[in-house]
């Protein structure tokens, strides 16, 4: 089976203070859910911006496989601030592609979010803007998605439709790697990891 990831020996520090400790991590195309966990500050963050190429690491080597192909929500999504949330997945998607725009509404309609609103990205809600940022790591059928805190600022109603949806993509072949504290109930899980003293460890 191909991995879609490969992290090897991984070392990240701030400062003097290491962060990431060779973190090793594979990750294959199997269709999964993989929930990270760690307390604030752990470093769940950091292993996502080293993986989506934000940051680099000190030591060690991130691999993505020629097939591998990245969604990634990471702390605040950025947008362009004074365009509709259309215009700016119609913007992102057209960095590799184009918008498949009725996927792009099926994903609204699931999220309960209005892809034809005119109202700018600046005056979204919190909740708004998380759901825009889950939609944009997921519109262009990515087969590896980051979700960092997915459902911050999510109502009850949209939690559940967001772990409907999670599910859905992972039976359709999706990896989908999950930074939370969150416990989502119903939620398939294949595997749980937790960050711990700059360490990643199964639980
Ligand atoms: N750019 C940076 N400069 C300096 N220190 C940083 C930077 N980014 C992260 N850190 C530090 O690295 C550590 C890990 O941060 P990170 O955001 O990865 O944690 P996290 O597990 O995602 O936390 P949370 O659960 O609060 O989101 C923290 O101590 C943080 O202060």
């Amino acid at each position: 089976m191909t991995n879609l990831l490969t992290v090897e020996k991984v070392t990240k520090s701030y400062k003097k203070t290491a962060v990431l400790k060779d973190i090793s991590l594979q990750i294959a195309d199997k269709g999964q859910i993989i929930h990270l966990k760690g307390i604030n500050g752990s470093g769940k963050s950091t292993l996502f911006k080293l993986i989506a190429g934000l940051e680099k690491p000190d030591r060690g080597k991130i691999l993505l496989s020629s097939k591998t192909n990245l969604g990634a929500l990471i702390e605040n999504p950025g947008f362009l601030e004074n365009f509709s949330l259309i215009y700016n997945l119609r913007y992102l998607a057209s960095i590799k592609s184009h918008l498949d725009e009725v996927y792009a509404e099926e994903l609204c309609q699931t999220l309960a979010l209005d892809l034809h609103t005119h109202t700018k990205m600046k005056d979204y809600s919190v909740g708004m803007r998380q759901k825009a940022g889950i939609i944009q790591a997921i519109m262009e059928k990515q087969n590896l998605v980051l979700l960092d805190e997915p459902s911050r600022g999510l109502d009850q109603e949209s939690l559940q439709k967001f772990v409907t949806l999670m599910n859905q993509l992972r039976q359709q072949g999706c990896n989908i790697v999950i930074a939370s504290h969150e416990v989502y109930e119903k939620m398939e899980i294949d595997e749980c990891l937790k960050l711990e003293h700059g360490t990643l460890s199964r639980i």
